[in-house]
């Protein structure tokens, strides 16, 4: 019996057929995809839904039934793979995950291996090797049939033109090698930056930068860009014998071939779901852009038995991670000037929801960085959101460009108190508003940075409480904050609207927050006065003076007297602050029309602000010399607290783990360093390590590190 199709369903099916051909083509085949993955998965899941209710649907041609990316590009021969190449199946969730293992399960019983790797997010190819000599590579094409990319391919780095023979693995007389070719992310935006400069059509992302450089005519092109490979399969093969897909590995590394280092052999569904939890927090620090997990059958006999549909094999399937980068509508570029003056373009996007959180700004940097990406208000854009990671535009889609785009002008007065702009200093990328003392915009920002958690944390203050005592007219800059009383807080007119630190100037009101907050400020600020130094100077907005270098100031000073009399070599020679520091902080004390700064600093004073940390004799000084590492949380210290803790003991507390740290300590939590750690072999400790070394000078790794 023949179930009808519904109208409306056979219509709904017909239009999403067409635009996922389309997709397919404008990615697979010009390299210039127009809509986002997640978006094209999203169609893919609906054209899927609809096959299953109506299964009359699901026709041979249909596009969820091939392997997308015919060949209509004439720019290459076309040759036939000697075995198909394949798609893959996805799941999006641990349940899927489970229910791929059930019926993998169910047909071929108990008793296998699930091999998990890394889903590299570029190109899949395919190299013929003959008697070991790279004969031929060809792209998936629609997988029957690829495009012949030899010449290409043979530019790129790290692909051997001969395999080379071991005992344990000779040279096959025939084998065919399929993996990714991919982009390494950090290489992306410079190409971007030549291609613009160019006067070429930047890339999205750089999965299409690596087609894109793939599939050149001018095989010169390919060796200019920076691309590299990955191998995680084998067509056809004569010579050899396998039995496990990790067995391959080792065959491909010991050819000469390369092959991933993150792969791994586990025995349940439960495993395999850990691995994609972990690979998911670590998903960025890999060179290549990664998509998801591959889970493969490791067991090349229960491979053979499972089979593959006309798309992708049932031993594998692809767990992809929610997308992190999204398509949307650069609607205007803006510019936003900060705490030293810095002026700082920023995109305002049409908002979108990325990675968890609804985005719709993302800095650019400065205007050299708008240039570089080759981005023009109108456009729509590739935002990336990674994780806890700022949002960032990584470049246009130059093919939904209509011709009412333009480009960004950097203004050339203060947004905010209309003084002309300029470069600090000749070459500086940045410009800067010179008005540091009462331009309104950067007023704001020292002011609710120096209430900070980094500086002095004053929690009752904020973005909302800073703007409301300057446009209030209570405050007129920072160096009266101290001296504020019960009686000027309550000056403060009461507004209604709360607004965003991005909003202009004129619609920024916290009276409300800061007359529910009046009392609680005070007490903020009597506990501020007694801070330690090194946050008074972080509160002083030096331009260069961050927490660490502010630290080692503080530390080696020891007062704000000491360090208002040093010169620039007594600065510089501090560990950790250089010359470029010390002459900033110089600069900051001394330059002609600063003498406002001093007024500062002798105001807070006056106001009780402590300007010298005590130093507390009886803390012995046990690690002198040593660096150490705080990476993840503990229960008894706060970072800070740790970072004191060892400073206070005449330790060195840093940020990032090399050969020269001497111990690294560990809490939950903990992400790349400790990998970094253990690969340099370190002594790593956790917190009970961590206060035995604070105590004696020494530790050993903990029994389970
Ligand atoms: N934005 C768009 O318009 C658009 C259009 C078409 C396709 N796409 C993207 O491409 C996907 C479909 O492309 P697809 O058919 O290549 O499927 P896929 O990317 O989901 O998975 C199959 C491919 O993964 C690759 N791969 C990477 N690492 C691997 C590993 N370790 N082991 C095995 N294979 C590995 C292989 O080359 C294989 O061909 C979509 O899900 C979407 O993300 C986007
Ligand atoms: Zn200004």
């Amino acid at each position: 019996m023949v179930v009808e199709v519904p109208d409306e369903v056979r219509h709904e099916w017909t239009d999403l057929a067409e635009q996922a051909a389309a997709h397919q083509f404008a990615y697979h085949v010009r390299d210039t995809p127009t809509i986002s993955d997640g978006e094209y998965d999203t169609l893919m899941r609906r054209l899927n839904a609809l096959e299953d209710e109506h299964p009359s649907l699901r026709t041979p041609e249909s596009p969820t039934q091939s392997v997308g990316g015919a060949i209509f590009s004439t720019d290459f021969d076309s040759v036939d793979h000697l075995e198909r190449m394949l798609s893959l199946d996805n799941a999006f969730s641990p349940d899927e995950m489970l229910e791929w293992s059930a019926r993998v399960t169910r047909d071929a019983g108990a008793g296998f291996h699930y091999l998990c790797e890394l889903k590299i997010d570029g190109l899949a190819i395919n190299l013929l090797y003959e008697k070991g000599r790279l004969v031929r590579a060809l792209t998936r094409g629609d997988g029957r049939t690829g495009e012949d990319v030899t010449l290409n391919v043979r530019t790129v780095k790290g692909i051997p033109t001969r395999l080379k023979g071991t005992t344990e693995h000779p040279v096959p007389d025939l084998v065919e090698v399929r993996g990714e070719v991919y982009f390494p992310i950090e290489a992306f935006g410079e190409l971007n930056a030549q291609l613009v400069e160019a006067g070429k059509p930047p890339y999205a992302n750089p999965r299409n930068t690596a087609a894109g450089s793939l599939r050149q005519k001018d095989p010169r092109v390919t060796a200019s860009r920076e691309l590299r490979m990955l191998v995680h399969g084998l067509g056809k093969r004569e010579g050899f014998a396998l039995t496990t897909q990790s067995e391959a590995y080792a065959a491909l590394e010991a050819w000469g071939l390369p092959v991933s280092s993150h792969y791994r052999v586990v025995d349940t569904i439960e495993e395999v779901n850990e691995f994609i939890v972990s690979t998911g927090e670590h998903r960025h620090d890999v060179e290549h852009e990664i998509d998801g997990v591959v889970v493969k059958v490791d067991e090349i006999s229960v491979q053979r038995q499972l089979g593959s549909t006309s798309r992708a094999p049932r031993w594998a399937i692809a767990y992809k991670y929610p997308p992190e980068e999204v398509n949307t509508v650069l609607l205007d570029i803006q510019v936003n000037v900060g705490r030293t003056g810095r002026v700082t373009p920023f995109g305002v996007m049409e908002p979108v929801v990325v990675a968890g959180s609804t985005v719709e700004r993302a800095t650019l940097h400065n205007a050299t960085e708008v240039v570089r990406k080759g981005i023009l208000i109108g456009d729509t854009v590739v935002l990336r959101k990674a994780g806890d990671v700022i949002p960032e535009i990584l470049g246009p889609v130059v093919d939904l460009r209509d011709g009412s785009e333009r480009a960004f002008v950097m203004p050339t007065r203060c947004p905010s108190c209309d003084t002309p702009l300029a470069a600090a200093r000749e070459g500086d990328k940045d410009i800067r508003c010179p008005n540091a003392r009462s331009c309104p915009s950067q007023l704001r920002e020292r002011l609710s940075g120096l209430a900070g958690r980094g500086a002095f944390d004053i929690e009752a203050l904020g973005w909302e409480g800073s703007v409301a005592l300057l446009e209030s007219g209570v405050l007129t800059d920072e160096s009266t904050l101290f001296g504020l009383t019960d009686a000027d807080i309550a000056k403060v007119p009461l507004y209604t609207r709360a607004a965003k630190k991005t909003d202009p100037p004129e619609s920024v009101i916290g009276g409300r927050v800061l007359s529910a907050n009046g009392a609680k400020l005070v007490a903020n600020l009597e506990s501020a006065k007694a801070k330690p130094l090194w946050r008074v100077l972080v509160g002083l907005s030096i331009r260069h003076v961050g927490p660490t270098a502010a630290r080692a100031l503080a530390q080696h000073f020891g007062s704000m007297d000491a360090i208002r009399a040093a010169s620039v070599d007594e600065l510089s020679g501090v560990e950790g602050v250089g010359g470029i520091i010390a002459e900033s902080v110089r600069d900051w004390f001394d330059r002609d029309g600063n003498e406002w700064h001093v007024a500062i600093v002798d105001q807070w004073a006056a106001d009780g602000v402590r300007m010298e940390d005590e130093r507390d004799a009886s803390v012995e000084q046990t690690l002198e010399g040593l660096t150490v590492v705080v990476t993840g949380s503990m229960e008894g210290f706060s970072r800070d607290e740790a970072k004191e803790a060892i400073l206070a003991r005449g330790g060195k507390a840093s940020g990032s783990v090399s050969k020269k740290t001497d111990y690294v300590v560990v809490g939950p939590g903990a992400g790349s360093k400790e990998a970094k750690a253990r690969e340099l072999g370190l002594t790593i400790l956790d917190e009970a390590g961590f206060v035995t070394l604070l105590e004696s000078g020494s530790a050993q790794s903990a029994p389970d590190a």
